[in-house]
């Protein structure tokens, strides 16, 4: 396969397949081509609208409220229903999942982004299958991703995803909305740098009264997802066998290619956090382990430098003062400055709680070449 990490997005209108109520067999069909792509060695996690939806069904509601508080309740009712399918049917195939809930504020504030990303990366290491919706019954307003085209972005370059795949009840992004413009072409590939007006004018609302964006937010995920290095796809979820494909490559809906390599899209993330100007001081064994894709540890911290917090990103430094590498830290400065030169058993004993065995991961961190240390103020 193509794709080793790979984030698919279902949205309602595959989910209740055109009706009112959820489809057992497409949500089956969902758990059925996930696992096949899990035999290939792909690790998968799975943001799935349906919520309201299913309340909606369990309530027997002809019309479905457009306040918010009416569709947070309808949510609450239906997200253990829909996650109850997903966790029955990944069972009959001896699947481990997990529910995971989000709110906005889960993936921009750096503390909790740290503690959502070790998560995602526990579950998928350990080859669970993360099933991904937002908190629709705390996410007020002001917090709401608003839809899950754009949490599902946010995840695809929370855990750096190979491919986010957007399947709705279109084959793709066409030139106008296929309910409304029959001569609508489907447009296969958006490669260029500025996604085109007449693309973002294409793009509408959603029509079925079922999904929530409409294509509007499936472009603008997916710009954002490709400019965090992933790779993109728009299909329709009725195709047969369309998770399969997509990840194999197969030019099907439309694609976009990543803007840029996900190495650089770490960086701009590190660079853009907020510093607190802090600086950690390695020792030389600590150094070789950061060269060779290891993580930090307290044992090899000489000195802590400044204050910050749990999140900030700082830099790292060689015996000789050279930087060695940048990187968000588990640990804000003065729980890190009890813990250096100790082993990583010693941290709960010292602080009473652990964020993990590493001062700084490596997930977290992005080495500097010598060349780019050499460009440094230049
Ligand atoms: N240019 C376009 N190309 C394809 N679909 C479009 C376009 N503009 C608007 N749409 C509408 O977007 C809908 C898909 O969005 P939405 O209903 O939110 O689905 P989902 O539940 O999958 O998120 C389609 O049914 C289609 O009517
Ligand atoms: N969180 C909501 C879905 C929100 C949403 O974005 O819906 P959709 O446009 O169908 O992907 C739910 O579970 O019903």
């Amino acid at each position: 396969m193509e794709s080793h990490r790979v984030i698919i997005k279902v949205g309602t209108s595959t989910l209740t397949a055109g009706s009112h109520r959820l489809s057992i067999p497409h949500i089956f069909d969902i758990t059925r081509q996930i696992m096949q792509l899990k035999e290939t060695g792909a690790q998968v996690a799975l943001v799935t609208s349906g919520a309201i939806a299913a309340g909606r069904e369990a309530m027997s509601m002809a019309e479905a409220p457009r306040f918010t508080p009416g569709k947070q309740m309808l949510a609450a009712i239906g997200q253990p229903r829909l996650i109850a399918y997903y966790d029955q049917f990944f069972r009959m195939f001896g699947q481990v999942s997990a529910q995971v809930l989000l709110t906005r504020e889960d993936l921009t504030d750096r503390n909790r982004y740290l503690n959502a990303r070790g998560t995602f990366e526990g579950l998928l290491e350990g080859g669970v299958v993360p099933i991904i919706n937002e908190n629709d019954t705390v996410a007020t307003e002001e917090i709401r991703f608003g839809d899950n085209d754009n949490l599902s972005a946010l995840v695809a370059n929370l855990v750096e995803a190979d491919l986010l795949l957007l399947l709705t009840d279109q084959a793709g992004l066409f030139t106008g909305d296929p309910r409304k413009d029959e001569n609508a072409r489907l447009i296969e590939k958006v490669d260029q740098a500025e996604i085109p007006l007449e693309y973002w004018e294409a793009a509408g609302g959603s029509q079925s009264g079922l999904g929530t964006g409409g294509m509007v937010t499936k472009l603008r995920a997916a710009d954002l997802a490709r400019r965090a290095g992933v790779k993109v796809v728009i299909a329709s979820g009725s195709e047969p066998d369309i998770i399969l494909k997509a990840a194999s490559g197969k030019q099907i809906g439309t694609q976009f290619p990543p803007l840029v390599s996900k190495l650089e899209s770490r960086k701009r993330f590190l660079l853009a956090g907020k510093r607190g100007g802090g600086i950690l001081s390695i020792d030389e064994g600590a150094t070789l382990a950061l060269r060779k894709g290891g993580s930090l540890l307290p044992v090899g911290i000489r000195e802590v430098t400044g204050e910050f917090s749990r999140g900030a990103t700082v830099r790292i430094l060689d015996v000789s003062g050279s930087e060695v590498a940048v990187g968000m830290t588990s640990y804000d400065s003065s729980d890190l400055k009890k813990i250096i030169g100790c082993r990583s058993d010693e941290i709960e004993s010292i602080l009473g709680f652990t964020e993990g065995d590493e001062a700084v991961h490596h997930n977290n961190m992005l080495l500097l070449k010598p060349a780019l240390k050499r460009q440094k103020g230049s």
